[in-house]
């Protein structure tokens, strides 16, 4: 027997549910729904959720295509966010091919944004229009759950007074205030390296550090207890955490409203407040610290291949008349090293450890060809993509070459530090620690792939390199190194 005969034998055998009883049930569900919809209350509401499916910060941009498969509500959420193990990036180099367009439109849940897949747009848009992409997208739960964002905060007063000091720190007339700092950290590297005696190593722990000291020197006059610091590790893991949630497509919440309302903050657990108490716990012991020490009236001072690796020592050699000491006491000071200086614009090229960039907003109305890009509209450059733009960078562009960069002095060879108005302020000082440490180790030290069939081999794949795909900030995945000493002697010259 078929279940609707089922249904219609049991609606004659029971006593209660008599075809007269059904017909009376199923007048007053009628009923009940006629005076449901339509009344004034409901038809507002199903138009408001009719118009929440679709209805976005900006309406829909003209002349720009927009990427297929949208769905009501979350727009093209769906296969972003690390959902596919991918990250945005190559998610966003799928479309255009379906488009045949270097720019389109996508629905972020009610977040209308524009992405540029090419290096000749987004030059176009970030450097050509910088000032008019100088705010940023408000992602719902973040910012305004955080003590202070400078790099998720729109251009206000108090962010532009804040750049200009990040910008002021980080610029070059105070660096050599920082050689002191930078010095001891690769000292500190080189001794640790040498002690391993060429067993293999992981080397990532020692390269954070160095850059979490500086970090932790220029704005509470401390460092850290060392590599393996307790304290360190969770102040990093609570920083981290933070920066998951950071322009972060993974969570469905922050882009639909709807979602919001059915699933208010404290049933999802705001995780973006539970990162920041954890951060400022530990931000609270280094700031009592420095307080303590300004009231006893301390004075704080801020302060691949083996052939290629043979073909750097010598370079960095022959930029100092094969003096060795003075290639070693130079190298946080000066770039005289053309082949080092296009080795680490094209490792940070190849390898975009920021994949999208950090998204920004139109500040007005931009006229770009023949249409306009609306003032509110959110902006994600697809670095990843651009910096393997063949038509950019040439035929070789998806190889890791690293004289790519020798003789050319263009003032945006990657897009990994963003562009135009709100770029890394810390550009210029981040390139000159990873020449430096490269130079120091080169000097020091032979590079090899560990013999050891347990180390862990590096994936030097351009896209799947890193280990993160929800988040903003790839994270290399974790390889051992060995490192013999090219001259014990004179290394240990250099740990005095
Ligand atoms: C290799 C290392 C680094 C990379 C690849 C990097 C990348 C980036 C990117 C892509 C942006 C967004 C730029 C844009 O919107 O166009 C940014 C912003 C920022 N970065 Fe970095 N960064 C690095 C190191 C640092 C360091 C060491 C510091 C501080 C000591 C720093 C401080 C900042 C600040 C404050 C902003 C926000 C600027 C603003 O919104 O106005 N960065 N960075």
């Amino acid at each position: 027997m078929s279940s609707f005969e089922t249904l219609l034998e049991f609606g004659r055998s029971s006593a209660v549910l008599s075809p007269g009883t059904i017909g009376v049930v199923a007048l007053i569900i009628l009923w009940t729904l006629y005076v449901l919809i339509s009344n004034p209350v409901t038809i507002k509401f199903l138009t408001s959720l009719q118009k929440q499916a679709t209805q976005t910060q900006v309406p829909r941009i003209p002349k720009i295509p927009e990427a297929p498969d949208a769905l009501p509500f979350v727009g093209n959420l769906m296969p972003l966010g690390g959902r596919l193990n991918e990250n945005d990036s190559t998610i966003y180099s799928q479309w255009p091919k379906k488009l045949s367009s270097d720019i389109f439109q996508i629905r972020l849940g009610s977040e209308r944004a524009v992405v540029a897949n090419t290096f000749s747009t987004i030059k176009d848009l970030w450097v050509g229009h910088s000032n008019d992409l100088i705010d940023k997208p408000q992602q719902h739960g973040f910012a305004e759950k955080l003590e202070y964002d400078l790099s998720g905060a729109n251009m206000t007063e108090p962010i532009r007074r804040c750049r200009k000091a990040a910008t002021r720190a980080l610029g070059k007339p105070l660096w050599p205030t920082y050689y002191h700092l930078l010095e001891p950290s690769s000292v500190y590297l080189t001794r640790e390296l040498l002690s391993k005696d060429d067993e293999y190593m992981d080397i990532y722990p020692y390269l954070r550090h160095i850059v979490f000291d500086l970090a932790l020197s220029l704005t509470y006059g401390t460092v850290s207890n060392g590599v393996d610091d307790e304290f360190t590790d969770a102040l990093v893991e609570s920083i981290n955490q933070i920066s998951f949630f950071r322009a972060s497509t993974q969570r469905l919440r922050d882009y639909i409203p709807i979602l919001r309302f059915l699933i208010p903050d404290f049933v999802s657990g705001n995780l973006v407040v539970a990162a920041e108490k954890r951060r400022q716990k530990y931000l609270d012991v280094i700031f009592d610290a420095l307080k303590k020490r300004i009231a006893s009236g301390e004075q704080l001072s801020t302060p691949i291949g083996q052939g290629f690796q043979s073909e750097l020592y010598d370079a960095i050699l022959a930029a100092y008349s094969r003096n060795r000491d003075k290639a070693w006491e130079m190298a946080f000071r000066e770039e005289s090293v053309e082949l080092l200086v296009s080795l680490y614009k094209e490792t940070l090229r190849f390898w975009t450890i920021t994949p999208y960039s950090l998204p920004r907003t139109t500040f007005k109305d931009i006229s770009y060809y023949n249409t306009v890009i609306p003032k509110g509209t959110t902006m994600i450059m697809n670095a990843q993509q651009a910096n393997h733009d063949t038509a950019w960078y040439g035929d070789d562009a998806l190889q890791f070459r690293p004289t790519r960069f020798m003789g050319k002095t263009d003032s945006l060879p990657h897009l990994t530090f963003g562009a135009g108005s709100r770029i890394c302020p810390a550009a210029a000082l981040s390139n000159r620690i990873i020449y430096a440490l490269i130079a120091r180790l080169v000097l020091a030290f032979k590079i090899n792939e560990p013999k050891d069939p347990r180390a862990r081999k590096a994936n030097a794949d351009m896209l799947d390199f890193s280990a993160e795909y929800k988040s903003l900030v790839a994270l290399p995945r974790r390889f051992d190194v060995s490192f013999s000493p090219r001259d014990e002697g004179w290394i240990r010259t250099k740990l005095l």
